[in-house]
């Protein structure tokens, strides 16, 4: 693995030459620069820190005297520097202060090398705001978590840490008005403190949309919120209208209070970044150019209030066309929001996979390339890793190497292993959002073509199976070196039950692969090898069903595009052929999904079915879903099953009067079932126990268009 720098720097030349790693530096700057984050990094790079006959180091920003000779070489975008090399001394000049800091992190790196060549970096961000925005829904990220990260990204020159946890009550509705109770206040002054060591700036966000009201009271309220964060170190701001309905969603009074805040708490700090806003209408798909809510965001926000957005669709990689939409409406270059690796939606499934598929001719068309990231903070590394690699120097952005470096950077002792896991953890599976990643990619032609070779005309690919059956050993000793693993302990047991759940997917690949070659040499042993592939489904069934179980998208999916399902085709394939010559009848399923989902919702037709113990649910969706008059979604049994309970949960009062639910024993006949509300709850429960069912339908019965949440959907069979 030879040596890169991240992220890769603009210009980096190296010479053959190098010097050895000082063990001592004197430091030649500012005596102001000794309160920097840049000083205090330094004084940890060096073995016996600072002495008057160490080896020189010069410091400095643009028209510091310490460094004036070398001014000419620093880059003029913001937050650029100067590193140099040179057999006698060290020189960093920053554009800026972070330009600096970046300097001594990129020679922390070179320090690494054990030996210092003679080189000269002269390196720059593309995009002004790179990092990381802390949005999703779900268990928000712990205190150490949010510490470990702000460290990574001061390592990865990630500038920008945007705190909006969906689920944390003093950020979004009902407590956004209330101060954060002493100890919520004093982790966030220490995230702050070491938010501004990492060179990190640390937004607040507030998620006040749901039930602001547009009076002078509120305004207030929210003034006096961000005097509050202000007195705890936070100096910069963020305001989401995502994800709400209602009165909160009005263009003109967003900008109104946003245009506030701006001249009557930004400007008059005079200390505070400008602010973010992330509007209601967030991406191409849901908006109505028409309807003027961009538009007058754009016309009537002021000049320096970013926007933020998250290109054509909710989940949607980043491209020139989306970009040459936005930012004409709103009159800015759009604060990006790339929806990867949050996995909000698809909980049930990591994503370990590279990242890709943003364009890499955008970098002067955007004004910040932050990432959602999942709900497990250490996992999302690799992600996090390569956005930050993109984000610093688009032209030079090579996915497939960076996700390599990503997971060296993570696991460096276990480099190969997580690698193996990684490379069969990266796709979402079916989703609302019909977002999908590539996943088993060095794989894909051997499992492909055994696949073929095997169902299509009975014959075996060897080559294909030599390297399946090695990936199966490969697997299993990667899963086995993780679960073991004393490396990144937090990043083990976030991943635990993907990592068994994987052992046990190399383990049954291997039981599968000999039954196909049994199958084809006729030999009983078929039998045992048949049950030991059973015994790991179930085993895989209970992983599945144990862990992880949260109420949208339960249970532990791993190796779920290609890996898995090739085995369970071989292993259904070979069964029937060993039955139908044996006359035996062993059982042949090897996964079983009863429930088919369909609907006319454009929202819901992509939301996947899922099986979960005696039932079966339609996975959760977190958006706004628009219902159109008569709209319907219905579920389809394999056959006639008896029912125990139903709960259908829109997030809306009222919704039994708009909405009707249906069961059918034979798909022909229809019978209206009665939708109780539970008390002081959105949820509604069907009386339908004992009730035989073929099938389920619930429609919008109101006569108009419903905007409500679908929160859930689960029936429960006796
Ligand atoms: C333009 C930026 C606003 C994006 N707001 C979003 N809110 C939701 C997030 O909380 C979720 O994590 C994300 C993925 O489900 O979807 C949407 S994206």
């Amino acid at each position: 693995q030879e040596f890169h720098l991240q992220p890769t720097p603009q210009e980096y030349q190296a010479g053959q030459d190098s010097v050895m790693v000082p063990v001592q530096y004197s430091l030649q700057a500012e005596t102001a620069f000794r309160e920097t984050p840049a000083f205090h990094l330094l004084n940890t790079l060096f073995p016996k820190g600072e002495g008057k006959d160490g080896f020189p180091v010069y410091v400095g920003v643009k028209g510091d005297k310490s460094v004036k000779k070398y001014v000419r070489r620093v880059p003029k975008q913001a937050e650029g520097y100067y590193l140099g090399i040179e057999k006698d001394r060290i020189v960093i000049v920053g554009a800026d202060e972070r330009g600096a800091y970046y300097g001594v992190q990129t020679l922390a790196q070179l320090m690494t090398l054990g030996k210092l060549p003679l080189a000269e970096v002269t390196d720059y961000p593309d995009v002004p705001y790179r990092g990381v925005v802390e949005g999703f829904y779900g268990t928000p990220w712990s205190h150490e978590a949010r510490l470990r990260q702000l460290e990574f990204y001061g390592r990865n020159k990630m500038n920008v840490y945007l705190y909006g946890p969906k689920d944390d009550p003093y950020h979004s509705t009902p407590n956004w008005r209330k101060p954060y109770p002493a100890k919520e206040a004093s982790q966030l002054k220490e995230l702050v403190d070491k938010a501004n060591e990492n060179g990190v700036i640390f937004y607040w966000a507030i998620h006040p949309g749901q039930d602001i009201k547009w009076n002078e009271e509120d305004r207030d309220l929210l003034l006096k919120k961000f005097e509050s964060m202000y007195q705890l170190g936070v100096r910069a701001f963020a305001v989401f209208f995502d994800d709400i309905s209602g009165e909160g969603t009005k263009a003109e009074k967003q900008a109104e209070l946003l245009n506030y805040l701006d001249d009557h708490f930004v400007k008059v700090k005079g200390d505070v970044e400008p602010l973010v806003m992330c509007p209601t209408e967030y991406n191409k798909s849901w908006s109505d150019v028409k309807g003027g809510y961009l538009t007058t965001l754009g016309d009537k926000l002021n000049k320096g209030i970013q926007i933020m957005w998250t290109g054509n669709r909710v989940i949607a990689c980043i491209d020139k066309e989306s970009m040459d939409f936005i930012n004409p409406l709103l009159k800015r270059k759009a604060y990006i929001w790339w929806n990867f690796p949050v996995s909000d939606y698809v909980r049930d499934h990591l994503l370990m996979g590279p990242v890709y598929g943003n364009g890499l001719d955008i970098k002067d068309d955007m004004s910040a390339f932050v990432s959602n990231p999942m709900e497990r903070a250490e996992a999302s590394k690799i992600a996090l890793y390569s956005v930050a690699d993109y984000a610093w120097n688009l032209e030079k952005y090579d996915s497939n190497a960076s996700w390599k470096r990503a997971i060296r950077d993570l696991m460096p002792n276990h480099a190969a292993y997580l690698e193996t896991f990684a490379a069969h953890n990266s796709d979402l599976g079916e989703n609302g959002h019909g977002f999908r990643r590539d996943e088993s990619v060095a794989l894909q032609p051997a499992l492909k073509s055994l696949l073929a070779a095997y169902e299509k005309n009975g014959e075996m690919d060897e080559a294909a199976y030599k390297q399946v059956a090695e990936e199966c050993d490969k697997i299993i000793v990667a899963a086995d070196r993780l679960l073991a693993s004393k490396e990144s302990r937090e990043l083990i047991e976030e991943i635990k039950p993907w990592l068994m759940q994987f052992k046990l997917i190399g383990e049954y690949g291997r039981e599968v692969l000999k039954m196909v070659r049994l199958q084809k040499q006729g030999g009983q042993e078929f039998v045992a090898v048949h049950d030991h592939a059973q015994a790991l489904q179930t085993l895989m069934y209970e992983v599945d069903a144990t862990y992880n179980q949260n109420p949208y998208q339960p249970g532990v999916k791993s190796g779920s595009k290609y890996l898995l399902p090739t085995f369970n085709s071989l292993f259904e394939t070979s069964t029937q052929r060993y039955n139908k010559a044996a006359g035996t009848t062993l059982d042949s399923r090897a996964v079983y999904m009863p429930y088919t989902l369909s609907s006319n919702v454009k929202q819901l037709a992509l939301l996947p079915m899922r099986q979960k113990g005696k039932g079966g649910n339609v996975s959760p969706s977190n958006e706004v879903i628009i219902w159109q008059a008569g709209g319907e979604v219905a579920v389809a049994m394999d056959y006639v099953r008896t029912l125990e309970s139903l709960l259908v949960d829109l997030g809306t009062q009222g919704a039994e009067k708009n909405f009707r639910l249906e069961i059918s024993a034979d798909g022909v006949n229809w019978k209206t079932v009665d939708l109780r509300p539970v008390p002081g709850r959105t949820l509604l429960s069907a009386e339908v126990s004992g009730m035989k069912v073929l099938k389920i339908r619930f429609t919008n019965v109101s006569g108009s268009e419903q905007k409500v949440y679908f929160k859930q959907f689960r029936f429960v069979e006796q």
